[in-house]
């Protein structure tokens, strides 16, 4: 059977593969830890980043952060109140990160997204949402063509928060506190590649301090910006 180019929504065999590749790549990796969601793939990894390597990509977010945008252009003004940046894949450091993310992972580079950097102050926050794309969204055609559904999402906290901040979520009923230099992996489909409503999260607000973070999707084809 083959798979139809639009079927973002539905369970797909390439979809269901990739999960299938990066679940037993991170099961047998021990410095991983599955972090025990009964319907959401989770993982974590301490220490992937050095103190001096999320000092200087706290210093690369700090020079380019605007105000955040979202996928549906919505007017919701206060949904994703953080500043954001594209951080350029032709910086070492971020070359080097994305490289280690896919190491990592097992995910192929050319499907992951520029390696985003997000800053929240206190008081900012992203509200629930799921990293998957809604096929029913005015924007699904156009990503359909630049890669497809993302799959997995890796996110790194480059700062400690003092409280607040936490990434939630709400459906697995727990929430990660920011640790400097964790990344946390999630597959945002379930294991047979239909998306995964479980992986809805938020970005508490934070409370005090201020919160660093990278983000990379990875699409489930190649993508093109
Ligand atoms: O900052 C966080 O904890 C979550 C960020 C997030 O959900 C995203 O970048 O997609
Ligand atoms: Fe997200």
């Amino acid at each position: 059977m083959t798979d139809m180019i639009d079927d973002g929504g539905t369970a797909s065999t390439i979809r269901a593969k990739i999960g299938d590749t990066v679940r037993a790549k991170l099961d047998r990796n021990p410095m991983v830890s599955r972090i025990d969601a009964p319907d959401l793939e989770i993982y974590g990894r301490h220490g992937f980043l050095s103190a001096e390597e999320c000092e200087a990509l706290r210093t690369l977010i700090d020079a380019d952060a605007q105000p955040s945008t979202l996928f549906s252009g919505s007017a919701n003004a206060d949904y994703r109140t953080s500043h954001s940046c594209n951080l350029s894949p032709y910086d070492p450091l971020v070359k080097s990160i994305s490289d280690r993310i896919c190491a990592l992972t097992g995910l192929p580079p050319e499907n992951g997204e520029t390696l985003q950097g997000q800053r929240y102050a206190t008081g900012q926050e992203y509200k629930a949402h799921c990293d998957y794309f809604p096929v029913t969204a005015s924007y699904w055609p156009a990503m359909m063509k630049t890669g497809g559904q993302r799959s997995w999402t890796a996110m790194i906290y480059l700062s400690p928060v003092a409280v607040g901040g936490e990434t939630h979520f709400p459906h697995c009923e727990f929430m990660v506190p920011p640790v400097e230099g964790m990344i946390l992996i999630w597959n945002n489909m379930k294991a047979d590649g239909a998306p995964n409503p479980m992986s809805l999260h938020a970005a508490r607000p934070v409370e005090s301090g201020i919160k660093y973070v990278v983000t990379k999707w990875f699409r489930e084809r190649r993508w093109t910006a």
